[in-house]
């Protein structure tokens, strides 16, 4: 193919999502000279209201949206057979702009067994802690020790504490006695407790906190920082064992039909890799650095051999079950089906005041469960092994992530208008193991060979069982309930006392839990597998760990074996977190910014 047009910069960014936003967006305040090229594979976002008012996420995964990949799994049988899809942002800002602003940190121990499990040092929470409070403003109180409050992304509880929220906690506390409400299990070291959840969404104006408009469109008078959208990297480019720039091309999936002559930009300084857990492994093999036999199915010479690359996928397996809710309930229900009148007044309240439904996701309260004696007794022996392993040694570890939600999370257009109570729980450590691998060494628009390893551990179902339950006997009980909305529970056998129905009102607080059999249990396996999805938390594809444990760089991000590049995004995480990962690309970010002004001897 013909070689269009040749720039040259200092830093090139290939791919332009959470972490490349901050990271370019750090460096270029503290050294506008310095030339940085972002390439972006998505649009921009820009005062774009999908991508800036929090009521409007879910429109970014619905079908035909176009700023997401749709990341297609293989289908096994472990997942009922079905085509497992995994969401990633795919716009300027990535996945900070899409995603559903739930505000949750990893615990302390996940960070210091990067540090200590992996052999990176600075990476444990003692030294991302500060880099964790630079990037927020903390709006919910004043002087919590383990926030910050002069960062750019803003945090509250969003623009209402609804009335599901509420009845949410009041029924917690009442039924859960053994379980206490703690004004904030995002501490890094609290968990199983109840708590109003936080939100990346700024409190004053009800707007999303991204990276795109917090690190990179506030700076547009600075002419060396440019942000190419649309652009898709194919590889980078190495010469004599150093980065020197990357292959680009038009983007066909927003542009079918676009002019795909590859353009070259040429980096003097560094390139980092920023394209998250699936585009960051893709390039990397496409450039000529993993496995052997990969490469050689691709017909991509080896340059590096890692074959790391690709390897140690993991997410968050979650479950969306819904139950009917009382007309009238305090939902986001009418605005996700666009509900002319709702919209309009919800809107005239978020323009006037920056409040509302629409300055909120749904989650008002959470809790990250650590299982007692009774609970551990019911996950069984296949949950002791990692049990006694991994959690026993480190109480700020949590086993699963339960949310109520202020309406149904899910695709409005295919149930019946109405209010309902979702209900969201996550694996906080699935066992399950996965990859992404290149299907095609030239073509950067061939979907790659996906495997998630979704639901293959009988722990991992174990948990999921449990959760079902718990969420359960917690949402019967508040005032709003109404039943269960049957496409989204499990089917019963005929008779059972668990059996979905719809009610008249909640059951009582000292109500007894409804008691399973192993047949019922059955069917929630059966669900499970039906049902369960990604939380889109993908992460771990480039981990950053010693080269012969299959790591992919090294503690500094340098790609093993080539000069002057580096990856800096979720890909490099080596084991899981329990939280969801926005915060952990953040620290990333900060971290990377830190590593990079070190090395190009510039003051942050
Ligand atoms: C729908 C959704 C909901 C979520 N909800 C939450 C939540 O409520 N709370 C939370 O904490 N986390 C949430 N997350 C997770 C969180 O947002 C992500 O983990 C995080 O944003 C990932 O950051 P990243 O920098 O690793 O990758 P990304 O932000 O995904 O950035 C990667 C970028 O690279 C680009 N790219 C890829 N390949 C190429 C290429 N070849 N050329 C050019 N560009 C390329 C992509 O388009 C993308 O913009 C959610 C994620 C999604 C997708």
């Amino acid at each position: 193919m013909p070689s269009a047009t040749t720039s040259e910069y200092d830093i090139i960014f290939a791919g332009g999502g959470t972490t490349a936003c901050l990271v370019a967006g750090r460096l270029a305040a503290a050294n506008p000279t310095l030339r940085i090229l972002i390439l972006e594979a998505g649009p921009h976002t820009k005062d774009v209201e999908n991508h800036t008012l929090p009521s409007r996420c879910l429109e970014n995964v619905e079908p035909g949206s176009n700023s997401v990949f749709f990341n297609v799994a293989e289908e096994t049988a472990d997942l009922g057979g079905r085509p497992l899809i995994v969401h990633s942002g795919r716009c300027v800002g990535g996945g900070s702009n899409v995603n559903f602003m739930m505000y949750t940190r990893a615990a302390a121990s996940d960070y210091d067994d990067w540090e200590t499990l992996f052999h990176n040092p600075g990476w444990g929470s003692k030294d991302l802690l500060p880099l964790l409070k630079k990037t927020e403003t903390y709006q919910i109180r004043e002087g919590a020790p383990t926030h910050g409050y002069s960062g750019p992304l803003k945090v509250s509880y969003g623009g209402i504490f609804t009335d599901v929220g509420k009845q949410a906690l009041d029924v917690a506390v009442k039924y859960d006695k053994g379980r206490r409400v703690a004004e904030d299990s995002n501490d890094l070291s609290t968990c199983n407790t109840y708590s109003r959840w936080q939100k990346w969404i700024d409190g004053d104006t009800g707007k999303r906190s991204d990276t795109a408009h917090y690190f990179i469109y506030n700076q547009e008078s600075n002419k060396n920082l440019h942000v190419r959208s649309e652009k898709v990297v194919k590889r980078v480019l190495i010469e004599n064992g150093r980065a020197v720039g990357v292959e680009y091309s038009n983007d066909l999936v927003l542009n079918p039909g676009a002019d795909q002559t590859v353009s070259v930009a040429r980096a003097t300084r560094l390139v980092v890799v920023s394209a998250g857990a699936f585009g960051s492994p893709s390039i990397l093999e496409r450039s000529g650095i993993g496995a052997k036999n990969v490469l050689d199915t691709n017909g991509v010479p080896q340059i590096v051999d890692l074959p790391g690359v690709g390897e140690n996928y993991q997410d968050h397996p979650v479950a969306f079950p819904a139950y009917l809710a009382a007309d009238g309930a305090e939902t986001l229900d009418a605005l996700y089906r666009g509900d002319k009148k709702e919209t309009e007044e919800q809107m005239a309240l978020w323009n006037s005041s920056g409040s509302g439904l629409v300055a909120h996701n749904a989650y008002d309260v959470a809790i990250k469960v650590r299982p007692n004696d009774e609970e551990l007794q019911e996950l069984g022996v296949e949950f002791q092994p990692k049990w006694s392993n991994f959690f026993v040694q480190r109480p700020d570890k949590s086993v699963v992530l339960l949310a109520p939600c202020s309406g149904l999370i899910g695709n409005h257009a295919v149930v019946p208008d109405r209010a309902y109570i979702g209900a969201c729980y996550y694996l906080c450590y699935p066992e399950s193991i996965g990859s992404v691998h290149i299907t095609s060494g030239d073509n950067p628009f061939a979907p790659p060979q996906f495997s998630s390893g979704f639901l293959s551990s009988a722990s991992d179902l174990a948990i999921l069982r449990l959760a079902y339950k718990r969420m359960r006997e917690w949402i019967r009980r508040m005032p709003d309930y109404r039943g269960e909305y049957q496409p989204l529970h499990p089917v019963f056998p005929e008779g059972s006392a668990a059996a979905c129905k719809e009610t008249d009102g909640p059951a009582a607080i000292d109500a007894p839990d409804i008691v399973y059999t192993s047949e019922d249990d059955k069917a929630i396996e059966i669900f499970h597998r039906q049902i369960i999805t990604s939380a889109r938390h993908s992460l771990g594809t480039c981990a950053m760990k010693p080269k012969a444990q299959g790591g992919v760089v090294d503690s500094r991000l340098n790609v093993y074996g080539v000069q002057g590049l580096k990856v800096a995004d979720l890909s490099i995480v080596p084991s899981n977190v329990a939280a969801n990962t926005y915060s952990s690309a953040l620290v990333i970010g900060e971290k990377a910014a830190v590593i990079i002004a070190e090395e190009l001897n510039i003051t942050l």
